[in-house]
């Protein structure tokens, strides 16, 4: 057998059904995608390839998928900290987002995401943010995967004056990247409070039709049910229910707030959450109950949030959290293992972006997202168990090298198709320009 690529490392974590653990395996590459995975010595002697990559003390694990993420808040980040949600929110960033926002910011912002999250193994992120056709393109440019939000808030912005600008921008987002290879795109309105039940009913109906996820922040915080309680006599969950979003395409950030008959609405319904540990942590937003929603089948992804709310966009670190935080709101060490928490930033993000078929663990015929980490490091050392030390004790500069549809995107820690020095300096003269006012 022939193969373009061919890379030999000590571990590998397919996150595959079996949830296997390979040692001393090899995989194919041909045509960016997996042609095969084989122990090493098989593949010395079976295949040929044009180019081999041995990587002794390695570990190759799916690429990372950051479920949830505004990117170019990058630009944001320590700008207001130690805020709750509402506050953080209506006092700070959107008079912020409001004075700085522009395709330049974006464009800036985004490519500062980009490099910070490929250095962190991540491959794939799911965005929603203003001008997101610029998101898209700065993305598309660094060979990265993702799939961006058409947003939707009730207000205008610098970005669209109404509902119904909001939504013909998306859509014509939507058409231009149809056959794109990295870049998909869903509805992203904002929150059931940023929302009213008109622009809900459209997104719906267009979501159905042209099969694409709606991606929401959702029971974020207690101030969210208070309000909503006020205004629509109902909790959030129960007046999206109504309005017939609650589905498999429902991509439900945070969902701190959750009662009993909302997790079997979800698992009934096969809605998808994607879990925020860190930013939900800092904005003492909640806890999001992740085993008892585990525990009634629904599937539960991980994100960061944007970098003004976590403060950074390390999916390692964000693992970590998650499996300790889980484990002190189950009340249970069993909960929340580091293999099912891997499971949860690869396969489970996939599902959500209704892109297992193409990503999220490593299976002949998936594309060739993949990362490889050394684990020869003093803090990873000595090694009994790859999954253990990865989530609870890996650093993100570990991740040395990382492919996407098997092009080298990080090679020995930098990338190979951004300038990263270009990127740093232009955010520190976004970050002089907010300081100043
Ligand atoms: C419509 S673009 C996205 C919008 O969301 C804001 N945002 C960032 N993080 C959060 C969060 O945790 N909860 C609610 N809203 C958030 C961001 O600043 C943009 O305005
Ligand atoms: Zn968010």
């Amino acid at each position: 057998m022939h193969a373009e690529l061919l890379i030999h490392a000590d571990w590998m974590l397919p996150v595959d059904p079996q949830n296997r653990q390979l040692d001393g395996h090899a995989i194919a590459i041909t045509a960016g995608r997996i042609s095969a995975i084989l122990p090493s010595a098989e593949a010395r002697l079976s295949i040929t390839a044009e180019r081999v990559i041995e990587l002794p003390g390695h570990l190759l694990i799916p690429g990372l998928i950051n479920a949830h993420t505004h990117a170019a808040m990058t630009l944001m980040r320590g700008l207001a900290d130690d805020l709750p949600l509402m506050t953080w929110l209506h006092d700070h960033i959107w008079p912020a987002e409001q004075r700085w926002v522009e395709t330049g910011f974006v464009g800036d912002g985004t490519r500062l995401a980009v490099l910070e999250m490929l250095r962190g193994g991540i491959t794939c992120y799911n965005d929603m943010y203003f001008f997101p056709e610029v998101t898209a393109q700065v993305t598309a440019e660094a060979g990265m995967r993702a799939v961006i939000g058409m947003i939707l808030v009730d207000f205008p912005t610098n970005y669209a004056a109404d509902a119904d600008a909001y939504i013909a921008k998306g859509l014509a987002m939507h058409a231009h990247y149809r056959d794109h290879p990295l870049i998909r795109v869903a509805f992203a309105p904002h929150s059931p409070y940023a929302v009213s039940d008109a622009p809900f009913q459209r997104i719906r109906a267009l979501a159905d039709e042209l099969e694409v996820p709606i991606h929401i922040h959702l029971h974020e915080s207690r101030d969210e049910i208070r309000q909503s309680l006020q205004q629509y006599g109902e909790r959030p969950i129960a007046r999206l229910d109504q309005l017939g979003l609650i589905g498999p395409g429902l991509v439900a950030v945070h969902m701190t707030q959750l009662e009993d008959e909302e997790i079997r609405l979800l698992a009934a319904t096969g809605a998808h959450v994607v879990h925020c540990p860190e930013s939900n942590l800092k904005l003492a937003s909640g806890f999001c109950p992740v085993a008892a929603l585990s525990d009634a089948g629904v599937q539960v992804a991980i994100g960061t949030d944007g970098a003004a709310s976590n403060n950074d966009l390390n999916l390692i670190g964000e693992m970590r959290t998650a499996a300790l935080l889980g484990k002190g709101v189950a009340g249970s060490a069993a909960a929340l293992p580091a293999s099912e928490v891997l499971r949860m930033a690869t396969i489970n993000g996939a599902r959500a972006l209704g892109l297992d078929s193409e990503i999220g663990s490593l299976e002949p015929g998936k594309s060739a997202d993949l990362v490889a980490l050394d684990l020869r490091d003093s803090h990873t050392q000595p090694l009994y168990n790859p999954v253990s030390q990865l989530v609870y004790a890996a650093d993100q500069h570990q991740v040395r090298q990382v492919w996407i549809r098997g092009q080298q995107v990080l090679r020995d820690g930098q990338p190979t198709r951004l300038d990263a020095e270009q990127i740093l300096a232009s955010a520190q003269a976004w970050g002089k320009r907010l300081a100043a006012t």
